[in-house]
């Protein structure tokens, strides 16, 4: 069951809005002319290069950063869930999954559940944070984020070190967030060819704002073009239809209801199917999931 919030059943309401925000280091604009706003609801995808300034210009919007041109308005009494691109954790000393999500800050042991419920990893509340798979980690890190209850979730990379199937599943997981809980999500995606089905706005950073817009209207712009040039084979928009779903504990749940410890290809149960709609405006299926394909092999299909 996710928890909701009081952004939930409420109409959209603004959450934070950067206005001509840049910043500068050493003499250098790391990033500049930033306009964007997000609204309780909102899912914003942030794409581009690396060092095309996107981590830096979610700090401004959490206020880590504070611009030294432009203006930043956050409203007053929001509270913000961050997933950092990195965590400086040491990794030798032992670290339970209940301490990781207490590290930052005091949390009931319902919360606290609660969140790893929501997460879909309550099982694993005693497990060693080093001996998670890439999923469970960013799922554990989800957890924390969204234990207290933030209007706004900002999430830097959320589906690093998960293969292509885990990744659709945690994209679906955090727009299932979304839905439930009301929140506005600032996404930094690094991957060019692919963002999650349910962003509203995209925006496309080089330094600038590249360019904006719904995900379609971003890959047919030419400045997204010609900025990842041969790459830029079409933003994909990612959406999947299968008749099962792995659990985080390993077992499957069939279309039907049943669920197995296993997941055989010919029992019958299975349509492996996903639907990839490119700017080619063609769909695609692509088996997945058990040929452990990683996501670029993916990417090149779409
Ligand atoms: N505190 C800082 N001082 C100086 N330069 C910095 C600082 N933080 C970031 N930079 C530089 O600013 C640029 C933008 O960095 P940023 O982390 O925002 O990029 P990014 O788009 O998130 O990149 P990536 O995809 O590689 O994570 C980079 O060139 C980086 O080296």
């Amino acid at each position: 069951m996710l928890m909701t919030n009081k952004g939930a059943s409420s109409d959209r309401r603004h959450l934070v809005e950067l206005k001509n925000a840049g910043l500068r280091r050493d003499g250098r604009w790391l990033v500049r002319g930033v306009d964007l706003t997000i609204a309780s609801g909102e899912i914003l995808t942030l794409i581009g290069p690396n060092g095309a300034g996107k981590s830096t210009t979610a700090k401004m919007v959490t206020g880590v950063l504070r611009p030294n041109e432009g203006a930043v308005e956050r409203s007053h009494d929001m509270r913000i869930g961050y997933v950092p691109q990195k965590l400086s954790i040491d990794w030798t000393m032992p670290l339970s999954v209940r301490r990781l999500m207490r590290l930052t800050g005091r949390l009931s042991d319902a919360d606290l559940l609660d969140a790893l419920e929501a997460t879909g990893i309550p099982h694993l509340v005693d497990a060693e944070v080093r001996h998670l798979s890439g999923g469970e980690f960013q799922r554990a890190l989800l957890a924390r984020a969204i234990a207290r209850r933030p209007d706004l979730l900002v999430l830097d990379e959320p589906v690093q070190g998960v293969d292509f199937a885990g990744e659709t599943a945690l994209y679906d997981l955090i727009r299932q967030i979304r839905d439930t809980t009301g929140c506005g999500i600032l996404l930094i995606s690094h991957d060019l060819h692919m963002v999650m089905a349910g962003t509203d706005t995209v925006i496309c950073l080089n330094g600038h704002v590249c360019c904006r817009g719904t995900p379609e209207t971003v890959s047919r712009s030419e400045d997204y073009q010609r900025l990842f040039g041969g790459a830029a084979r079409g933003l994909a928009v990612y959406s999947h239809r299968h008749d099962h779903t792995h659990l985080p504990d390993g077992r499957v749940l069939h279309g039907d209801g049943s669920i197995t410890d296993h997941c055989y290809p010919d029992d019958g149960h299975h349509d492996h199917h996903h639907e990839d709609h490119s700017r080619h405006g063609h769909d695609h299926h692509h088996d997945h999931g058990h040929d452990r394909k990683g996501r670029e092999g993916e990417a090149r299909d779409a």
